[in-house]
């Protein structure tokens, strides 16, 4: 059978969009939804991520500096190693022993080191914002969340821009090595002004807004380009968004403010050079790789490009020879932008509670490589998040041979209004209930979609809107799998799926159907399914055999179809039966079929 579903999956709103999922998260397209997320107003967006499962204290590895206050956070919490000027293959033999990883731009965390973590590597947490040093790829595929200090340098980034615009426009650098030089050569250091000037601002996010209220300040005229920032929060500081090529034929000044990504690399290069106005002046404290540097020096030498002041180089430190850091036009500063004693302090309380929130299991505001779910639709969903990974930890084993799922269908049942239910979350905890029993593979928020796709599971999203009220998000999340033999054949429903429904009773996750059999267990300790024709005192004798094995049950419940008919009993016990006590209950008289359930 096939299972329709309409919508790509899209992403909230809210989302900062360097941060989105969809730029950063290899989204299966195997997953669509028949409805958006919801558009949340929360003023911080949270991700949950699912507890990395540590008994001991956790180990985390400190590979770069991090202000003293962050990291009297981290030993709070956790063993911490500072080892700083890691070799990559020293950082990969140590990697093996830790929980966490903090690096700031220096650290290269690429394939290789989550290969070598085995498995132990839960948080990398970059002490700053531009996670271009990260593979997020392999942490998603490694199930290891990435999180960022995406707010603490912010303004440090901002003022060094600023800083370097003012000293490129009056050759402050070079005027003070002439000076130093034993030289006075105020002829030759004839500087331009910055007021009335066009700047360009390229990435309009938190530093580049930050940049353009600066230079509004010194009076210069500020356009943006950012094919992501909303036209009103630029309007809100009179600043115009307009394209990549009205931005850097009109300005005067460029300065570069995005993020590094396939998109970006080398987004400045000879062609957009030669598209620029003659005598532009650029700064760029973003990354190295956003500028073709070899293009740079060609457009420095023809005059296109006046001056260049530089924080960020491709290759970080740059080479001694490097003609574009010799370059008697380019200032250059080593990477400067965030270390303010302030922003480095900020950076690392803002890393370190990042880190440990995360290895706890708890809430994390900055997750780079997992869908972000605002605090209050967490809390809401919760219980719903539980019901979730149980149904599909039920429908898996309900699998004849427990394994060859292709074809999951979800429905959500609720009142809410369609964009008004994120179901991200669940889809994680379903998948992870379906994929954990039958692999050895460790399924989170970061992996979920990922370890669907790798195992060609293909799982689509329906919402059933229902009549009442939308305070309950959700009245029931029904599972279904398709294609497949059940071992236990009452599970298949009417139209040939297995299917398991299950919904929230007093905060509790309860089984609520099994097939076509409406019953009645809650999802707590492991469950019996029997099938019987329904009699009296069936759930006495099931009960006694359980009893006289000392298996303490939980709860009980019989669906039927009629009375005396074909009954299916839900029977919800504390204790894992011994084999030969299942086998007694298969042998009870009038049990027609029975499976025994993990949860
Ligand atoms: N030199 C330094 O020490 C520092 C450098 N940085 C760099 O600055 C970058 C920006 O930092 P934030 O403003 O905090 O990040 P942000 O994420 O707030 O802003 C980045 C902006 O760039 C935009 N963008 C993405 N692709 C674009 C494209 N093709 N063209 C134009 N805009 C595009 C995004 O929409 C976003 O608004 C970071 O990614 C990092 O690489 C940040 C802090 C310190
Ligand atoms: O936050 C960023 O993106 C930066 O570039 C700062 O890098 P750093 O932590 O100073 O190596």
């Amino acid at each position: 059978m096939a299972f329709t579903a309409s919508q790509s999956l899209r992403t909230p709103s809210v989302w900062n969009p360097s941060l989105s999922l969809s730029s950063k998260l290899p989204f299966s397209s195997a997953f669509s939804v028949s409805f958006q997320a919801r558009r949340s107003p929360a003023p911080r967006p949270l991700v949950v991520v699912v507890s990395a499962g540590l008994d001991a204290k956790p180990t985390i590895l400190v590979a770069e500096k991090l202000g003293e206050a962050g990291l009297k956070l981290l030993k709070d919490f956790a063993n911490v190693d500072c080892s700083y000027n890691l070799s990559p293959e020293e950082l990969c033999t140590k990697i093996s022993l830790c929980d966490a990883l903090i690096v700031r731009s220096a650290t290269k965390v690429n394939h290789e080191v989550f290969e070598s973590s085995g498995g132990r590597l839960k948080v990398v947490g970059r002490a700053g914002v531009g996670i271009d040093n990260v593979d997020l790829a392999a942490a998603t595929e490694h199930g290891c969340l990435v999180v960022n200090a995406p707010t603490a340098n912010t303004v440090a980034a901002a003022e060094h821009g600023i800083a370097l615009l003012a000293a490129m426009a009056r050759n402050v650098a070079q005027a003070d090595a002439s000076v130093k030089a034993g030289k006075w050569q105020r002829n030759k250091y004839v500087g331009v002004s910055l007021v009335g000037k066009t700047l360009a601002v390229m990435g309009f996010g938190k530093v580049g807004s930050e940049v353009a209220r600066r230079a509004k300040g010194l009076g210069m005229h500020v356009i943006a380009h950012d094919p992501y920032a909303p036209a009103d929060r630029a309007r809100a500081i009179g600043v115009e968004l307009v394209s990549f090529d009205e931005a850097i034929a009109t300005a005067d000044f460029i300065s570069l403010h995005m993020p590094l990504t396939p998109a970006t690399s080398k987004i400045l290069n000879d062609d957009t050079f030669a598209k620029m106005k003659k005598g532009v002046r650029i700064v760029n404290v973003a990354r190295g790789g956003v500028i073709d540097e070899d293009a740079l020096v060609r457009a420095l030498d023809a005059g296109i490009v006046a001056q260049a002041a530089l924080d960020v180089f491709t290759e970080e430190p740059p080479a001694k020879d490097s003609k574009l850091v010799q370059h008697e036009k380019v200032t250059a500063t080593p990477h400067l932008g965030a270390s303010t004693m302030e922003a480095q302090e900020g950076v690392a309380i803002e890393i370190a509670e990042a880190v440990v929130g995360a290895l706890r299991g708890e809430l994390a505001a900055t997750a780079v490589n997992a869908p972000m779910v605002p605090a209050e639709v967490l809390t809401e969903l919760k219980p719903f998040v539980d019901l979730a990974e149980k149904l599909g930890r039920l429908a898996v084993q309900l699998v004849a041979g427990g394994s060859g799922v292709k074809t999951v269908k979800v429905t959500y049942a609720s009142a809410r209004a369609p964009d008004d239910l994120d179901t991200r979350l669940l889809r994680a905890m379903i998948t992870k209930g379906l994929i954990e029993p039958i692999s050895s593979v460790f399924v989170n928020l970061v992996n979920a979609d990922f370890a669907a796709k790798q195992r060609g599971i293909r799982i689509t999203e329906e919402r059933v809107i229902l009549d009442g009220s939308p305070e309950n998000p959700l009245e029931f999340i029904q599972v279904q799998i398709a294609n497949v033999e059940s071992k236990f054949a009452s599970a298949i429903s009417d139209s040939g799926e297995i299917k398991v429904e299950g919904r929230v009773k007093d905060g509790v996750a309860h089984l609520t159907k099994v097939g076509s059999f409406d019953v009645d267990v809650s999802l707590e300790g492991s469950i019996i399914l029997c099938r019987q024709v329904d009699q009296p005192g069936m759930i006495g004798k099931v009960g006694s055999v359980l009893g006289q094995e000392n298996v303490n049950v939980s709860f009980m419940s019989v669906g039927r179809i009629a009375p005396r008919k074909q009954a299916v009993m839900a029977i919800g016990v504390d204790e894992q039966p011994r084999k030969d006590t299942l086998k007694k209950i298969g042998e009870i008289p009038a049990i027609e079929e029975f499976v025994f359930l993990k949860l």
